[in-house]
């Protein structure tokens, strides 16, 4: 940041909360200057920029949500914070997606306001050097690792590239393989945090008996087996960045667990009765449809809307067929550097099949089917399997009967033709549906047919 101290403008239209928050920020080295209206905010800051913006929520006829707007359109660069009301969720919620840096629910602590503003006067550096990136490569052809060229891309990267340099909690959307650790690898990248750790975490791979110790850690002796202290993820990760990935499958009890830790900033070991304060920023992915889950009661709706502050979503390869030429390049490349070998080529005629095929397994697929040819060089064997996968049905061909059907007894008869078709066989039965074996397996559970 620069060598003089950072200006603030505080914009509070309550007289003695202005000038206690203006002292304050006096005291602590800042240069401040203050306004009791989006009006008289926006003159001041016409007349001298500050660094950053501290609003109220609430400011009489206007909000700080009409001051925000304003300053993210003239000024991009201009770091700002809101503070709303006790309980308003979605007052936080719509200013993270209108580009705040960061908010503070009232009543808060002193405390919370001073470090706020450190962590947004820290990220202002890093916002600078990105949007110089940004626009350096207008047309971004990659991501740190991400690679696609296709407007939803262009997307995801300036989404990834804007809350990077914050501490904001996002939500990665996406099927499965579309790239959503590589891009919460890629915020992490981008971010200050980069040099601590980046602890990834399967929520969906952890027993639900030893989630609680896994992922907030127990005391020695909290239960049959814990002979020595364990240390969970989270605090493991202090200072850096957690992935909670397939968060959809977290139990409900580690949920609220999840909650208080994102709410107050502090956990509590299985066992343990006092608490510890982490400070741990938080990337979340799903491939599920969390709003669904929140309706079937199956996730906690308050740590949904803590968890989407920003969302973002990857897009599935057959949405962005334009990358795919780019991808095979990047992942021929890619293995015939690991391998020490060639690169095989290949002809126009696979080319198309590549480009015409539906890749149900996004990227993953892409990239493992890439994998097996340039270490096979096989081009036949390539495009037999790909023309023996499963094509998206015809509706023309297949039509709804006009009363409706019921969806759960169809889809379990599905899974049992298939496995009927292939003699119990679960990896031909899943690839003749078209299904990953983890997504068939999970249908197979839900069906109790296992
Ligand atoms: N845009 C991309 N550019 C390059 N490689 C990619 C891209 N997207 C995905 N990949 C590669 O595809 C594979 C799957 O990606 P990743 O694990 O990030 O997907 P995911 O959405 O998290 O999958 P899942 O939901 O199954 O965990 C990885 O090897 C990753 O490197």
């Amino acid at each position: 940041m620069k060598q003089q101290p950072l200006k603030i403008l505080v914009v509070e239209d309550e007289p003695d909360q202005r000038s206690l928050i203006t002292k304050m920020l006096a005291a602590n080295g800042y240069q401040v200057s203050s306004a009791s209206s989006v009006e008289e905010a926006i003159v001041m800051i016409k007349s001298d920029l500050p660094d950053l913006v501290f609003s109220d929520w609430k400011l009489g006829q206007l909000s700080g949500m009409d001051l925000l707007i304003y300053v993210r359109r003239e000024h991009p660069d201009m770091g700002f914070i809101i503070a709303t009301a006790y309980g308003t969720i979605t007052h936080a919620v719509d200013a993270m997606q209108a580009g705040a840096d960061d908010y503070l629910a009232k009543p808060y602590q002193r405390q919370s306001l001073l470090l706020a503003i450190d962590k947004v006067a820290k990220s202002l550096v890093l916002k600078k050097q990105n949007r110089r990136l940004t626009s350096e490569l207008s047309q971004q052809q990659e991501l740190v690792g991400l690679v696609g060229k296709a407007p939803c891309m262009q997307k995801v990267y300036t989404r990834v590239q804007r809350v990077s340099a914050t501490d904001a909690t996002v939500l990665i959307g996406g099927e499965s393989g579309t790239g959503k650790e590589l891009a919460a690898r890629a915020l992490y990248q981008l971010s200050q945090r980069k040099h601590k750790p980046f602890i990834a975490i399967n929520c969906g791979a952890i027993p639900e008996s030893l989630a609680e110790a896994e992922l907030f850690g127990a005391e020695k002796g909290a239960f049959t087996g814990a002979t020595a202290l364990k240390i969970g993820k989270l605090e493991a990760a202090d200072g850096g960045t957690v992935f909670l990935d397939e968060i959809g499958e977290l139990p409900l009890l580690q949920q609220t667990n999840l909650l208080r830790f994102l709410q107050e900033g502090v956990i509590s070991r299985l066992g343990q009765n006092g608490e510890i304060k982490l400070d741990v920023r938080v990337i979340a992915a799903t491939h599920r449809d969390l709003q669904h889950e929140v309706k079937e009661g199956r996730f906690r709706e308050d740590l949904y809307y803590r968890l989407n502050v920003v969302p973002i979503h990857m897009p599935p390869l057959r949405e962005r067929q334009e990358d795919i030429g780019r991808l095979v390049e990047h992942f021929l490349k890619l293995n015939s550097s690991q391998y020490k070998m060639d690169a095989p080529k290949l002809s126009a005629a696979t080319m198309k099949q590549l480009l015409d095929y539906p890749w149900p397994g996004n990227v993953r697929e892409l990239a493992n089917r890439i994998e097996r040819f340039v270490l096979l060089g096989d081009e036949e064997e390539m495009v037999e399997e790909l023309s023996g996968q499963p094509r998206p049905i015809n509706t023309s061909q297949f039509s709804l009967p006009e009363t409706g059907i019921e969806w759960e007894a169809f889809e379990k008869d599905c899974l049992e033709q298939a496995m009927n078709k292939h003699q119990g066989n679960r990896t031909k039965a899943a690839k003749f549906l078209g299904l990953s074996y983890k997504a068939f397996l999970y249908r197979l559970e839900k069906y109790h047919l296992v």
